[in-house]
């Protein structure tokens, strides 16, 4: 990724990087369940995050493969190529990580990136048209780390300025913002592609066994295979229940929707049709990111409109919580994007990084707490209650670096702190995966109080780099941040109770043998995708002998 935005400093300049973001490795798996109605382990630990590089798929894991699972991973944006938020990074990671177990293969739209980038596209299949949607092609893009990316070929609907999701980017194109007119017709094709490749009628020489989809975009997918009676089992991964892909039931026909699923029953959504309903009504199971948000979302209050449903599919044992993960590029002892590189311990190493962060944003050198936002910038992250907080912050002698893109009203609110208090609050509106680690490396505390937080993955890289998250108890930000030992939670979304847990963070800040302590501990904090992999296995054996029950009952 080159510059996708401008730096904007005390002085009112723009600065713009050029480096590349960092490739991403891969480590090692064990079996460690993890799974929703288990209690959420706590992660500190004193182990530090190492294991066997995967970053390119051995022998040994091709040999294991004979016995294993054909997956398809369904997703709208990859961090290789085009990233909007946290799903970008889990699309990239997560496959790469069951990769050591399961032939995995990512099915996603052939953006304008992938189209304009170094690598090859070789024509490997091709879907048929159906009702509104268009037939097209499908790519093969084979990552250098063996991982292979099919691309749904598609120009009118994917090569486009802008992100996967509209000419905005403050969310998910999901038809209440500021998403791209065809967004329906434009994943219904991507859930059908998906549904076409299951049944093996996309000419590819591979079929999956079962299609691991994530969020409202691939909703469509097992409901278009129930709709053929075809069993293929599927997990569907709630990423942001927020984001829902609420369509007008007058497009039925042109999705190919029959009418009779148009009910509670099915996709109908208060009059409506929902994506993210699909999903949940007729995939095999459904999961979403921490335990935390599983139990959450069976809830009014962060259900969505959806909690009954979820409810269900709790109760009959469909709903599970597993944690993302990060992966072995976040280790500041190797990461060469870093001014310095770091381990636990070595605070004058991260100090450099804290100077270059100095630097680059235009603050003003300094002894004070260092404190980042790094985030999209939507009414979720309660980026309000930051701004609020911004000038007691700057009062007691902290510095802000916000980096981050999304609604223009966040946005403006941030330019006008940034020439409010030149010197101590710097703003950059876009992203930049190189700065942004160095932001996480260079902070002694991150600002994160999300109304609501499915994982959240800012949390786990600023502890992994040293730098102390201020959150929110909600979501997997209460399953992630141990309060008190490796960075500080609040309980009520409310301007006082934040501004608790910040000064708690400034006294600690002054006692340097406790800070260090917190930091120490929160750098050995295990955060691996490998926790992750067993409780998914587990999953898709289930689904697909149940899928082979069913297969059974049926003859
Ligand atoms: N303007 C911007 N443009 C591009 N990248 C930006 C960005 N601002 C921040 N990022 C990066 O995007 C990632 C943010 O991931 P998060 O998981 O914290 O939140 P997000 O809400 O996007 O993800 C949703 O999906 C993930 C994945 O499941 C859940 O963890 C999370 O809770 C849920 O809200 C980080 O890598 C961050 O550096």
């Amino acid at each position: 990724m080159g510059v996708v935005g401008e730096a904007i400093t005390d002085k009112g300049e723009s600065d713009k990087s050029t480096k590349k973001s960092g490739e991403q490795d891969e480590s090692n798996l064990i079996d460690t369940s993890y799974i929703y109605h288990q209690p959420v382990p706590k992660h500190h630990s004193n182990h530090d995050v190492t294991g066997r590089n995967h970053s390119v798929i051995d022998r040994r894991d091709k040999d294991r493969l004979d016995s294993s699972q054909r997956i398809l991973f369904v997703t709208t944006e990859i961090t290789d190529f085009v990233k909007v938020g946290g799903l970008g990074d889990v699309s990239s990671s997560l496959p790469r990580a069951l990769a050591a177990h399961h032939d995995v293969r990512v099915l996603i739209p052939a953006y304008r990136e992938m189209i304009e980038s170094e690598h090859e596209i070789v024509p490997v299949g091709h879907v048929p048209a159906f009702a509104g949607l268009p037939a097209c092609d499908i790519g093969q893009i084979t990552c250098r780390d063996g991982l292979i990316l099919y691309v749904l070929l598609c120009p009118e609907l994917y090569e486009r300025e802008g992100t996967p999701y509209g000419g905005g980017s403050s969310g998910y194109g999901d038809g209440q913002d500021e998403g791209w007119q065809d967004n329906d017709i434009r994943f219904a094709r991507l859930s059908r592609a998906a549904a076409d490749i299951a049944l093996g009628q996309a000419n590819l020489d591979w079929q999956p066994q079962l299609l691991h989809l994530n969020d409202w975009a691939c909703g469509l997918a097992p409901a278009y295979l129930h709709w053929q009676g075809q069993p293929v089992p599927s997990i569907f991964t709630i990423h942001n229940l927020a984001y829902q892909g609420i369509f007008d039931a007058s497009r039925l026909d042109v999705l190919g929707i029959p009418h009779e699923a148009f009910d509670i029953e099915g996709v109908e959504y208060y009059g409506d049709l929902s994506f993210m309903k699909a999903g949940i009504v007729y995939a095999s199971h459904v999961t979403t990111v921490s335990a935390t948000y599983a139990q959450e979302i069976t809830t009014e209050k962060f259900g969505c409109g959806l909690e009954g449903l979820l409810r269900c599919k709790a109760d009959q044992g469909r709903l599970s919580g597993i944690p993302n993960g990060i992966d072995d590029s976040w280790d500041p002892r190797t990461d060469s994007h870093l001014a310095q590189a770091f381990s636990s311990n070595d605070w004058r190493g991260k100090r450099a990084n804290a100077d270059y962060v100095r630097r680059y944003f235009g603050l003003a050198s300094g002894q004070g707490p260092l404190f980042a936002v790094i985030s999209r910038l939507v009414h979720q992250k309660g980026l309000d209650l930051t701004i609020e907080a911004a000038k007691a912050i700057v009062h007691a002698g902290g510095q802000i670096v916000f980096m981050g893109s999304g609604e223009r009203h966040v946005e403006d609110a941030l330019r006008e702190l940034a020439i409010r208090f030149p010197g101590a609050i710097a703003v950059y509106i876009g992203f930049d995966e190189y700065q942004a680690r160095c932001l996480f490396a260079g902070s002694d505390f991150l600002l994160m109080p999300s109304r609501f937080e499915p994982c959240g993955l800012s949390q786990m890289y600023a502890q992994r780099f040293g730098s102390l998250p201020i959150a929110h108890r909600t979501g997997g930000l209460a399953d992630t941040i141990e309060d008190g030992v490796t960075g500080f939670l609040f309980d009520d979304m409310q301007f006082g109770s934040y501004m608790h847990a910040i000064q708690r963070a400034f006294a600690v800040h002054k006692s340097t043998d406790l800070f260090n302590a917190m930091r120490g501990a929160a750098m050995t904090g295990r955060y691996h995708w490998r926790q992750s992999i067993a409780p998914y296995s587990k999953l898709y054996q289930q689904a697909l002998e149940e899928a082979g029950d069913k297969a059974t009952q049926a003859r």
